[in-house]
Formats: structure tokens, sequence, C-alpha cells
């Protein structure tokens, strides 16, 4: 039986930087559309927080659309959570200072999405990872750690590259790579206006 997803995925983030590439990477591959809301930070292991962050949205979205009276139902959101985590921490997502201290500068990006298609229904999640390390920062200081992580094979670090190549191999291309193929796989019919 298809499921039938009553509106576009939404992909719920309070991060532009992140929506530019989320868009960029998207394409025209789902059907899709965002919304500006802050997130609350969240603690804990990483698949969990991106879960509950998924599940915050879903109800959020919820509200937003029953006190705007848009909609009658609610719909697909796709929210992700981003960590650069460090080796010698044992993965643990940290400052780039308390690594000066060791020797191991090895790193990794790490990004996961999780879909939710209601509040009550347990998120899909997509893990994506880039290996690299830590280096002192170099290139635009816009986005986060960008500047102080350079992917194993190459010379520069994600803030130095153009954005198409960082869009090609970064923690979050793989993990929306996973993404368009859970879409790809699974029998969704987004419902357009009109049709039911
Ligand atoms: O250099 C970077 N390259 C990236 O590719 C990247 N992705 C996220 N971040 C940063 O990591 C922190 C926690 O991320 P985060 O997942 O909690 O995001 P956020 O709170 O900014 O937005 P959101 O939670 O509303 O989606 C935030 O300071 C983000 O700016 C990145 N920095
Ligand atoms: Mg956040």
């Amino acid at each position: 039986m298809p499921t039938v997803l009553p509106r576009p995925v939404t992909f719920v983030t309070g991060n532009t930087k992140k929506l530019e590439e989320v868009r960029a990477i998207l394409g025209h591959s789902i059907p899709f559309q965002s919304l500006k809301l802050d997130l609350p930070e969240l603690q804990g292991e990483p698949e969990e927080i991106s879960k509950e962050k998924a599940r915050l949205a879903a109800a959020s979205v919820l509200w937003c659309l029953l006190m705007l009276l848009i909609l009658k139902v609610n719909g697909p959101v796709l929210v992700e959570d981003t960590c650069l985590c460090f080796n010698a921490l044992n993965g643990l997502p940290g400052l780039n200072n308390i690594l000066t201290a060791y020797e191991d500068k090895s790193a990794y990006a790490m990004c996961i999405f999780s879909l939710s298609l209601g509040p009550n229904l347990e998120p899909v999640t997509f893990l994506g990872k880039t290996q690299g390390k830590i280096v002192p920062p170099r290139g635009p200081t816009d986005f986060g750690w960008d500047p102080i992580f350079q992917p194993d094979g190459y010379e520069q670090t994600y803030a130095e590259m153009p954005k198409e190549e960082k869009n090609k191999i970064s923690h979050r291309s793989k993990a929306l790579a996973l993404v368009k193929s859970h879409f790809a796989a699974a029998d969704y019919i987004f419902q357009t206006d009109g049709s039911h």
C-alpha cells in the first residue's frame, strides 16, 4: 500500500547556511519546502538528538499549521543534526582548542537527518560521515567550523573549497544521498492540490 503524503517534505532548520546546502544538494529530487524555526539544542547521542528534533519539528509544524488555518493535515518533516567529532576524544563533539593537547588531529564531520511522517511515528534516520583532520583555520568564516576541517584526500578545508566541491563530498551530501534513495525506494505518493 502506498503511503500518501499530504504535502511536500518540510525541512525545518534555523540555519540558513545548512538550508542553502540542502537545497543545492537535493535540487528537484524530492518535493521540498523549508521552514525557518529555531529548534532547541538537545543533549545526548547524535542519533537520538536528530530523532527528537524531528518529533519536535513535526509537532511545531502541526501547531503552526493549525494556528494559521492553512491546512487540515500534517505533512512529513525532515531535520538534521550535525557535529564535528574528534577521534582523540573518542568521537566526542567538542571545541577545537581542546585538541591542541593531542597528537591525533583526526576527526569526522557527521550529519544525521531524521524524517518524521507524523508526531507519533518513529522517525527514520540517515547518517553521513566524512573523515578528515582539524587544522588551523583557513578560508571564509561564514559557516561554523568549515575553516578548521580538512577532509582526507584534499589540500583545502571545507571553507576553502568551492561550494559544489564541498557538496559532492560532504557529510551532508552523503546523508542526503541516503534520503534520496529512501524516497526513490519508498512507496510514497505526494498529494498535490485537488488530487485525492
Ligand atoms: O562548518 C560547518 N559546516 C557544516 O557543514 C555545518 N553544519 C552544521 N554546522 C554547525 O554545527 C553547529 C551545530 O549544528 P546544528 O545541527 O545544531 O545546527 P543549527 O543549530 O545551526 O541549526 P538547526 O538545529 O536549526 O538545524 C552549528 O553551529 C552549525 O552552524 C556546520 N559547520
Ligand atoms: Mg541546532
